[in-house]
């Protein structure tokens, strides 16, 4: 399982490059294989073109290293925060893919406009308060993942699987690897999409709750409310 997992975190993080979604090293993947309390990550500041699955760190969630000899990604700590708090979670995604980055700097979260966001996250897509001095001065990485957690008191991660920190950048996740880069994928075309909304007609309201309910459903085979 590990050994797959490793392979599925290496893919998806070579997928960051291939969608745009990072400029140099700026993002990470990891996967978390439930069975073994392992997470495995990408290394930091090791350039995409050179990655290898060697190169990939393992571990626990109390962030020791298991497996590895590369320092594990800066942002390990939000991505254990995210598997601690989010039980159904298997694939975590940091980048600063540039319009979604936008919006997260701007401090707005990227509201519902249509339904190719309807299809992948049912509501606005949420961005964090801005951090406090004590946290920012604290165990930055690990205040960023307790912020997004906050964050999601009151929403489904599974139902919006991706968050803007403020004055930062996305976080997304997902079953997997694989699903949490998807959606970072459209994450970053629905933030595209709703600046350029606004910028034809910045009267722009929501799209209809019936017609994110109908688009939830069609998507994910089941009532957004009732979950079947
Ligand atoms: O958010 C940041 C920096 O603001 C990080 O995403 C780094 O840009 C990537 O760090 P590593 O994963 O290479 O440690």
């Amino acid at each position: 399982m590990l050994e797959t997992l490793k392979e599925d975190v290496l893919k998806a993080n070579l997928d960051l490059p291939k969608h745009k979604l990072v400029t140099f090293t700026w993002g990470n993947v990891s996967g978390y294989s439930k069975e073994d309390g392992l997470v495995v990550i990408k290394p930091s500041g090791v350039s995409y073109e050179e990655m290898t699955v060697d190169d990939l760190v393992v571990v626990d969630l109390e962030g020791r290293v298991v497996e590895g000899d590369k320092k594990p990604s800066s942002d390990t700590a939000t991505h254990l925060v995210l598997y601690k708090a989010f039980p159904d979670i298997g694939g975590v995604v940091h980048t600063h893919s540039p319009w979604a980055t936008s919006w997260a700097q701007a401090g707005r979260p990227i509201p519902a406009l249509g339904t190719t966001h309807g299809d992948y996250f049912y509501g606005d897509i949420p961005c964090t308060r801005k951090m406090t001095e004590e946290e920012i001065n604290g165990v930055y990485e690990k205040e960023t993942g307790e912020v997004i957690v906050e964050t999601f008191k009151y929403r489904d991660p599974l139902m919006i699987p991706s968050v803007l920190v403020h004055s930062h950048a996305p976080f997304n996740w997902g079953e997997d690897p694989k699903e949490a880069v998807h959606n970072a994928v459209v994450l970053e075309e629905v933030a595209k999409m709703a600046l350029h909304t606004y910028q034809i007609n910045p009267d722009t309201l929501n799209m209809q709750q019936t017609l994110l309910d109908k688009h939830y459903l069609r998507k994910h085979g089941k009532n957004a409310y009732y979950g079947q």
